[in-house]
């Protein structure tokens, strides 16, 4: 019988047809494999199989599947692009790292001394140029609103960055406060560092912490001299949001009240520690649902809590 026979017409059942078509041939395969006959691929070459026969379908059936995928995930793409795509070709073009290049942008637009300057500066950079994790314009007004509220004398922030929710913070703080800032990784620290006395704040209003979390947590009370906190900003890597948050009560940081505001957790997300929160019976937890920093179309959320050892 030749195997000239005309080309199906697109139609709705074509998609059902090269499925079908490609679940034998995987499994004329691996049953092959599975008896131990090794698919001869000099026959292959003399004789038309079927593998041979559909390989043009089963790339057609893949194409609605594909532009399906893309056009439903073009936000995630866009934002492995910007992260990924984009930060490698810059790195290399450049030789410098994106937060130092983001910090010469910032260094030269932004006013010293005004701090809402610089925050408006890294989000040009960052809307036209290249993305950064800041907490970003939206979610920093959730954040900014809540340290104004609740007016903290001691903060900690897990996780600086380039310091731009450093430098939201602090311009929200009442006289006298003092934000603890904590960095692991030393080349963001020192971009950190910059930008924190670029906006104008002294070692008095925020001291840079550099190392890791949970080294640093345990001693917050001797080496930095903190007693309790009033406001905690996590916004370090999401898997140590739940370990972070129960070495702060273990160490007896947490009192009656203090703010726990954890950002991303919708977006990458933390599971575990929404779930701790929700079942433990110490704290109140509020979602405040918004978008990822600098993609209005990705859907993401800060989680609030206040803590109350009452509940
Ligand atoms: C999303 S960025 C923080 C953004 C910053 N809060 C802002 O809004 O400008 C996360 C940062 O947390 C740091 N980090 C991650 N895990 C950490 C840990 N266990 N201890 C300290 N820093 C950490 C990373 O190096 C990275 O710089």
């Amino acid at each position: 019988m030749s195997s000239r026979r005309p080309a199906p017409r697109a139609s709705p059942g074509l998609r059902g047809l090269c499925s079908k078509l490609l679940f034998s041939v995987l499994r004329t395969q691996a049953l092959a494999s599975l008896q131990g006959r090794p698919i001869d691929q000099r026959a292959a070459h003399r004789r038309p199989t079927a593998s041979r026969m559909v390989s043009p379908a089963i790339a057609l059936a893949f194409i609605p599947f594909i532009i399906t995928l893309i056009i439903r995930y073009r936000h995630y793409f866009l934002l492995f692009y910007r992260t990924v795509i984009v930060r490698k070709l810059q790195d290399y073009l450049t030789g410098i790292p994106r937060e130092e290049r983001a910090f010469q942008y910032v260094m030269t637009h932004a006013i010293p001394g005004d701090p809402q300057h610089v925050l408006d500066t890294f989000d040009q950079w960052c809307y036209h140029c290249e993305y950064l994790s800041n907490v970003g314009p939206q979610k920093g007004k959730i954040l900014d609103r809540l340290v104004y509220e609740k007016a903290p004398l001691n903060v900690l922030e897990l996780g600086t960055y380039c310091g731009y929710a450093t430098v939201l913070i602090a311009q929200a703080l009442p006289l006298g406060a003092r934000l603890y800032t904590v960095e692991m990784d030393l080349n963001n620290a020192v971009v950190a560092d910059k930008v924190i006395r670029l906006a104008g704040f002294d070692e008095d209003t925020v001291e840079l912490i550099v190392g890791a979390s949970e080294e640093v947590i345990p001693q917050l009370k001797e080496k930095h001299g903190v007693q309790k906190l009033d406001f905690v900003f996590m916004d370090h890597w999401k898997r140590f949001y739940l370990r972070d948050l129960q070495l702060l009560e273990e160490h007896d940081l947490l009192q009656e009240g203090t703010v726990i505001l954890a950002d991303n957790v919708i977006f990458p997300g933390a599971p575990h520690f929404l779930q701790y929160v929700k079942s433990c019976g110490k704290y109140q937890c509020k979602i405040h649902r918004t978008s990822l920093e600098y993609f209005r179309y990705i859907r993401d959320g800060m989680a609030e809590l206040i803590y109350t050892k009452l509940l």
